[in-house]
């Protein structure tokens, strides 16, 4: 006899079923509409060959939204009191009638599903989450919300069961079985489980800039990457148009949320972390956080503005140009006038230059002219003599001494290898001490050997050393930008990166028409090349993405910043650049700020640019970090603001967070605990390295590591574990870890930095600093050395918060000597 549940599940399935089938005819015919568009052959006028590209990406656009719905094509379903019934899914389906069958989780009618509550219903009496596996309907859980008509008028004592069907799951459920699951890796979209503070956020007006604040696991970012997700759905043809930048603070987290929108059928977002934010530079030096906090200050913008002037040089005495068998003179005057004249265009240095030289080569001409005997050219003559002097090196070289073609990357290098530079520039803007923060030594050492021209007095040789390739950190690239609005295009770079553009997008044509033939199966009927060809005039099908991955002055329609808590003032100036509209969704958090001096409000943070014209939406619900752990986090965060409000957990897990004193685990406990792995290497090689380790530092604080790491990794099962230090000690931890536990594959360093992101995200357990784990979450956390945190030169309690609020279920503190007092509650009683 069939239970109620099972003719539910059965109803379902069948509805289920009637999706998928609709979904494949859809796709079946997107993809005949996407052949017979390619395999057109056109007027062959460019205007009908823009309409067929614009035809043929809209048409992959479709295909790429339909496959990725796959996957939990239909979640849930609205039941109204008229007894109407709505699916909701991934994307909006109709049937061969037009009817809907599906509605799309971002459309206006979606809202109920997300938002209905017994107190205020949306019209619904009931809503209902299915819960699949590929095409199978695996689960369903009920949210009544009407109340029987006996408790509605008081006279019942049953519970709110509504027409719940004999189902007795809700929706909580599937909420806490999202939130319990191992984690991979990888964010998932939650378009599911989304709840209704998120949902409000997620569909708030565009327009403007939102501030979504929250404490740690409150699904600030999952909020983000939704709104994206809605934003592109409501606004398509703007935000196709001019793109979305989202930024977020590493490589490891980029990797970490590349897959929602994705999932979500999305695809034209911009992703990139501050260090990327310059075309042509992948800033990932590294230095010391006071001098990336100098680099952030706003008084870098008269520095940088001050560095470009003192490259518009007067020189102390008369230059001497040797010409043919005779000498040339600019004096001082001559240049001063030319050089007034160029900066009164108030054009960029670089434009500004042309006029600087025009006035100096006729001056420079006209000496010429009143040499040559009998005087009086024409003028065509006296621009022959012009172009000849142009030609000339020695001209060149005392010219371009006064006022040089600059690339932002050689003004920023030069000006920090360059003492003298830097001191006039900064003049009393920034102290020597800080000063000293920004020179670069190892170049400076190195121009040091080399004569560079510092007055233009006429000596010829600028530096030889190519400070264009120094080491960019992500602190410099607010400053390139900075430099790149005051020196506009260097007119013979402008020539080869247009060449070196053209290539990339050929190159990306090509590797399209490849996945466009290998998907239609069109081997063999269609050449990729030939077809790449046809596409290579009009350029309808690159989208804004792609355009502005390489374009400094590409303008987005929406901005989306993650742990916007981090960005310095130089960089907000950067990001407004990219985003002149100003209409932005910054997620951040500023308990969680690591960097010294940052702000205590989001008015202090945004003011300068935006003034009062931001709107903060605040998250209140933890969905991370369980209650247990949440306590030990709430003792951190009260001892840096005691009026803070801890977010509120929305479980426990049943385990308290555990500390292990460096120095109480032995070797043997180290080994014993290996072995409980069960990975049968206890009698082979690898087991030795596990001892050589262990003993080689008896109760130390990597034997207590290795200990800590490998309770949690057998805890977590499939799991994910990071160990989370000092980056000094990162190697050393990584090193051990890597030799104690070979079969758990360690995220190891490499030397390709792509390589390494991955690692850190695919590995069962990962060594990671506070900054490289921000924004991420592990099942299990091993935190070592907290007293070495705090005394850490980042704001430490801020970043022994961070640490605390990574994981889903286990936390154990590994230290050495005391526990912080802040800690205390972690204390072995
Ligand atoms: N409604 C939800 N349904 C299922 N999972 C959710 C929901 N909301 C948040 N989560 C999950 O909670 C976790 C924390 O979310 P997220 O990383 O977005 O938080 P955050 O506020 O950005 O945290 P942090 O400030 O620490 O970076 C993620 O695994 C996310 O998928």
């Amino acid at each position: 006899m069939p239970t109620t549940q099972d003719v539910e599940r059965a109803r379902e399935q069948a509805y289920l079923d009637t999706l998928y089938i609709r979904l494949d005819e859809v796709r079946e015919i997107t993809r005949g509409q996407l052949r017979r568009v390619l395999l057109e052959s056109g007027t062959g006028t460019p205007q009908s060959l823009v309409e067929r590209d614009v035809f043929a990406a809209t048409h992959a656009d479709r295909l790429a939204r339909l496959d990725a719905a796959e996957g939990r094509l239909c979640f849930g379903a609205m039941d109204y009191a008229d007894g109407r019934r709505t699916y909701i899914g991934r994307i909006g389906l109709s049937d061969s009638g037009q009817e809907p069958i599906l509605v799309d989780w971002r459309a206006p009618v979606a809202t109920a599903f997300y938002r209905a509550t017994l107190a205020d219903p949306h019209g619904l009496v009931r809503r209902r989450h299915l819960r699949t596996k590929g095409r199978e309907v695996t689960g369903i859980a009920d949210d009544p919300l009407s109340l029987p008509v006996d408790m509605a008028t008081g006279t019942g004592s049953g519970t709110a069961t509504g027409k719940s069907g004999g189902v007795t799951a809700s929706g909580d459920t599937m909420l806490l079985e999202a939130l319990a699951a191992p984690r991979t890796g990888r964010m998932h979209d939650i378009i599911a489980t989304l709840q209704a503070e998120q949902d409000r956020i997620i569909r708030a007006r565009a327009n403007g800039v939102l501030v979504v604040d929250g404490g740690p696991g409150t699904g600030k970012t999952a909020v983000a990457l939704h709104r994206a997700a809605y934003l592109l759905y409501n606004d398509r043809a703007r935000l196709d148009q001019s793109g979305v930048l989202v930024v977020g603070p590493s490589p490891v987290f980029l990797r970490y949320i590349d897959q929602v929108l994705p999932s979500l059928g999305e695809t034209g977002v911009i992703f990139a972390t501050p260090g990327r934010l310059f075309p042509g530079v992948d800033a990932h030096g590294v230095e010391d956080v006071a001098t990336a906090a100098l680099k952030g200050d706003p008084r870098m913008v008269e520095v940088i503005a001050a560095a470009v002037r003192d490259r518009q040089r007067l020189p102390r005495r008369e230059v001497l140009i040797p010409y043919d068998d005779r000498m040339l003179r600019l004096g001082r005057d001559t240049v001063a006038r030319a050089r007034t004249r160029a900066r009164r265009s108030r054009r960029p240095h670089n434009s500004a230059r042309r006029i600087f030289l025009r006035e100096l080569l006729a001056e420079l001409t006209t000496q010429v002219v009143n040499q040559i005997p009998g005087g009086l050219l024409d003028a065509d003559e006296r621009g022959q003599i012009t172009r000849d002097l142009w030609s000339e090196e020695g001209v060149r070289t005392a010219l371009d001494g006064l006022w040089p073609l600059l690339t932002p990357q050689r003004l920023l290098g030069e000006l920090f290898a360059d003492p003298a530079a830097l001191a006039r520039a900064a003049g009393s803007r920034l102290t020597p001490a800080e000063r000293s923060l920004l020179e670069d030594r190892r170049t400076a050492a190195a121009s040091a050997r080399i004569p560079v021209q510092r007055d233009g007095a006429g000596t010829a040789g600028t530096a030889a050393v190519d400070r264009a390739d120094r080491a960019w950190t992500p602190a410099d690239v607010p400053l390139l930008d900075e430099a790149a609005e005051l020196l506009g295009d260097p007119d013979e770079e402008t020539g080869r990166e247009t060449a070196r553009r053209a290539e990339r997008e050929r190159e990306e044509e090509r590797e399209y028409a490849r996945g466009v033939v290998d998907m239609l199966g069109l081997e063999g009927q269609v050449d990729a090349e030939a077809l790449a060809e046809r596409w290579s005039g009009p350029r309808a099908r690159r989208s804004a993405a792609d355009h502005a991955r390489e374009d400094r002055t590409w303008t987005f329609g929406h901005l989306i910043v993650d742990e916007a808590q981090e960005v310095s003032p130089m960089l907000w100036r950067l990001l407004w650049r990219r985003c002149p509209g100003r209409t932005a969704t910054l997620v951040g958090d500023l308990a969680q700020t690591a960097r010294p001096g940052a702000p205590a409000s989001w008015g202090e943070l945004l003011g300068p640019a935006v003034g009062d014209r931001f709107t903060v939406e605040r998250l209140s619900v933890n969905y991370r970090t369980p209650q247990e752990i949440m306590d030990v986090a709430a003792d951190v965060l009260r001892a840096q603001d005691p009026t803070v409000s801890v977010p509120l957990s929305v479980r426990s897990v049943g385990c308290a967070p555990t500390a292990v004193r460096v120095g109480d685990v032995t070797a043997d406990e180290v080994s014993g605990l290996v072995g409980l792995l069960g990975t049968g290497l206890l009698e082979t090689g690898p087991l030795e390295d596990r001892r050589t380790v262990a003993q080689a530092h008896p109760g130390d604080l990597v034997a207590a590591v290795v200990y800590a790491a490998s309770r949690a990794a057998s805890e977590v099962g499939d799991g994910r574990v990071a160990v989370i230090c000092r980056p000094q000690d990162i190697p050393g931890l990584r090193g051990a870890l890597m030799a104690a536990l070979p079969d758990l594959a360690v995220a190891a360093d490499s030397v390709d930095p792509a390589s390494a992101v991955g690692n850190a995200l695919d590995a069962p357990v990962a060594v990671l600093s506070v900054a490289e784990s921000k924004g991420l979450e592990f099942d299990a956390v091993v935190l070592v050395e907290p007293a070495a945190l705090l005394a850490g030169p980042t704001r430490g309690l801020a970043d022994l918060y961070v640490a605390l609020t990574r994981a889903t279920r286990f936390l154990t503190v590994v230290y050495s000597g005391e526990l912080p007092p802040v800690l205390g509650r972690l204390a072995p009683r």
